[in-house]
């Protein structure tokens, strides 16, 4: 199916989102913020309200934590630093509730027998990447692009550029998938091509209102 999108033939590089493309993350996730929580006398927030903070990097989702909404303003700044150093080691721990989901293996392990090179550029922070990849058997990747790897992370384009020159690759031959809108408009803004995945994390919202030119209910239907 990536032929339809590249003339018939493939892109040399294809970059992903970790969090909602690759990993289901968000258990790890969320039993992190409620120990941080639970450190202020505060109730647990809960898988499906952290489903919706995921996705601006760990200093967002953990202020967006302490306004219990998505909407953060107000909170306090010396707080939210404090809450994130709980928050990173509280998810420094185990990550075995973190599963990869359905067809991800497939379409890597397809792309790599093609020698199509291939990225990780995340939100997350750059530390818990190469282990989760590792841990859950996904291979290395060629690059890694955390949020806190750049002075910009997603929706800034600028993790996109870093690693298509690096890579020696033009934008009109490379991919970027992901679940969320800072995906969308980071590939976008690179000028890149996106595939967005239906069954990730996009703040509640459905990926289809973002307009990427694929949607995939799994990504082995790239192959
Ligand atoms: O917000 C995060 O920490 C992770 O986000 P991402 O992997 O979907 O970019
Ligand atoms: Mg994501």
């Amino acid at each position: 199916m990536l032929a339809t999108l590249f003339g018939g033939g493939l892109p040399q590089l294809v970059m992903f989102d970790l969090d909602g493309t690759l990993i289901d993350s968000v258990p790890d996730l969320a039993a992190a913020v409620d120990q941080m929580l639970a450190m202020r006398g505060r109730p647990p927030a809960g898988v499906e309200r952290v489903r919706e903070w995921v996705g601006n990097g760990s200093p967002m989702l953990v202020r967006r934590a302490l306004a219990g909404s998505i909407e953060h303003e107000g909170v306090d700044d010396d707080e939210a630093a404090l809450a994130l150093q709980d928050f990173l080691r509280a998810y420094d721990g185990s990550h075995d509730a973190t599963t990869v989901y359905p067809g991800v293996s497939e379409l890597l392990q397809w792309l790599r027998s093609r020698s199509v090179r291939l990225a990780v550029i995340t939100n997350k922070p750059e530390r818990f990447v190469a282990p989760l990849l590792e841990e859950k058997g996904l291979g290395s990747f060629d690059w890694i692009i955390g949020g806190d790897t750049l002075p910009v992370k997603k929706p800034d384009p600028a993790g996109l550029i870093r690693v298509m020159q690096e890579a020696g690759v033009a934008p009109q031959h490379s991919l970027f998938v992901g679940d969320s809108r800072n995906d969308v408009q980071a590939a976008r803004a690179a000028g890149v091509k996106v595939v967005a995945v239906s069954y990730g994390y996009n703040h509640g919202r459905p990926i289809e209102e973002e307009q990427p030119d694929l949607l995939v209910d799994s990504l082995d239907a790239l192959i």
